[in-house]
């Protein structure tokens, strides 16, 4: 593991404790439990692709620990009635909010505002590390939570996912390389995450999506996440059949984040 998500995965750990103190195991899996109306994280991708339109999950995100604060004027309410509505004709499938204080200026109450302001499923992105915050997501309100295969041992991503998808929530694995992936493709879930960004060096290319494209079996939903920043990237990922987009940066720095969503995805 890198340094950086060595880094990450120590505070998580801390904080897991602290949460586990105020709120208890059983509290929280009993709250998660209690909550009954999920929203079809894989059905909202599915039904844009089947409409011929790119399935956008569009994330709400303040700051990352390569890039800084990514925007100043950050209302998630604001920002996830932008992304809903588009430019009327485009507009996101999903959302991903950051729910991760200290490295990405997240918060779990961005996520309850995000989700309450319009009627998009919500992925929680943040880094699991233990089934407790698979509870506390669901308890949380989210529809969807993101596995790091770099973060995870195959028992882990296994665990996690049975558990995600018992309380009804979709479930997207993230990789980076091949061996990564091969692990990943063991999972049921059929939502696989090609990172671009290398979360060692923070470099961001395109091409690792594209070099592990023909290794994902058709039946999966490939989704490409990080540095997709202009139509011309777009264009190269939908040439090679890629339909699913993971996207935060470029709509961040936008006024209005839901128009430049329709603009790159006109
Ligand atoms: O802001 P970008 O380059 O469009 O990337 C979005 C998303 O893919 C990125 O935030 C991300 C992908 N995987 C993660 C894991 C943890 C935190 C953040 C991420």
């Amino acid at each position: 593991m890198s340094d950086i998500l060595n880094k990450i995965v120590a505070v998580k750990h801390e904080e897991i404790a602290a949460a586990m103190k105020r709120s208890p195991l059983e509290a929280v899996r009993f709250d998660a439990e209690s909550r009954v109306l999920t929203r079809d994280f894989v059905g909202a991708l599915r039904s844009k692709i089947a409409a011929r339109q790119a399935a956008v999950i569009a994330e709400v995100k303040k700051a990352s620990p390569s890039k800084g604060v990514l925007r100043a004027d950050f209302i998630p309410a604001d920002i996830a009635q932008s992304y809903a509505e588009g430019d009327g004709a485009i507009s996101a499938a999903c959302l991903s909010v950051l729910t991760d204080r200290q490295f990405f200026q997240g918060g779990i109450d961005f996520l309850k505002q995000a989700r309450a302001s319009c009627d998009l499923p919500v992925l929680r992105k943040d880094f699991m590390v233990d089934a407790y915050q698979i509870y506390e997501s669901r308890a949380m309100g989210a529809d969807a939570v993101l596995l790091i295969a770099a973060c995870l041992d195959d028992a882990q991503m296994k665990d996690f996912e049975a558990i995600a998808l018992g309380l009804g929530m979709a479930v997207l694995v993230e990789v980076h390389d091949g061996v990564e992936l091969d692990r990943a493709l063991r999972l049921k879930t059929p939502l696989i995450g090609v990172n671009n960004r290398n979360l060692r060096s923070f470099e961001v290319s395109i091409q690792t999506t594209l070099d592990l494209r023909s290794r994902v079996p058709a039946e999966r939903l490939l989704v490409t996440e990080s540095g997709i920043t202009t139509r011309e990237d777009v264009a190269r990922l939908r040439a090679a059949d890629i339909h699913a987009f993971l996207v935060g940066e470029a709509f961040m720095r936008a006024p209005e984040p839901g128009e430049a969503l329709a603009e790159l995805f006109r």
